[in-house]
């Protein structure tokens, strides 16, 4: 069955690893992208850091794909997610989908699958497997992969 993966990134590694999962399996591939300027540079680091902290949400453009398996890949910002994929798990409509999430991070996943099974929670969607990957392993993460694809 045809897998669409949601990725938010900013840095490319997030990126990196949607595009690595995306020549594995039977997918569509979507960016979660934030609207204008988002968080880029030192003060954007800063204030995506805050916001997230504060579990606020950005604006974004993404795709409402009709597979009925996803893998939805972000970042762990504060412990916690995003701001983008905060927005993105309020606003998408999850109706009868299964979703496996992936987070990348400096060093600790923190709060960041609690935070997400809480949000999918409201919907009543199936979480069918989680997987952390530090950002120095992901040059390397091809046994991660190999696990998630087992389970997809
Ligand atoms: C605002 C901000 C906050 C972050 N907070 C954390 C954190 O709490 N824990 C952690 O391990 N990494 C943290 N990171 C590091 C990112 O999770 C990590 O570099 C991730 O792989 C970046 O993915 P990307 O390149 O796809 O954006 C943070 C990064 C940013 C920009």
């Amino acid at each position: 069955m045809k897998v669409d993966i949601y990725y938010y990134s900013r840095t490319g590694n997030c990126e990196q690893v949607a595009e690595r999962l995306s020549d594995r399996i039977d997918s569509n591939l979507y960016r979660i992208a934030d609207k204008g300027e988002g968080f880029k540079g030192l003060v954007g680091w800063f204030k995506g850091g805050y916001y997230a902290f504060r579990d606020k949400e950005s604006d974004i453009n993404f795709h409402q794909g009709d597979s009925e398996i996803i893998c939805l890949i972000t970042p762990v910002w504060a412990g916690k997610i995003p701001p983008a994929v905060r927005r993105f798990v309020n606003q998408f409509n999850f109706n009868g989908k299964e979703v496996y999430l992936l987070a990348t991070m400096g060093g600790s996943e923190g709060q960041v699958f609690e935070v997400l099974e809480r949000m999918l929670a409201k919907s009543g969607t199936k979480i069918i497997g989680r997987t952390a990957i530090k950002a120095n392993d992901i040059t390397t993460c091809n046994v991660y992969l190999d696990q998630l694809c087992s389970q997809l």
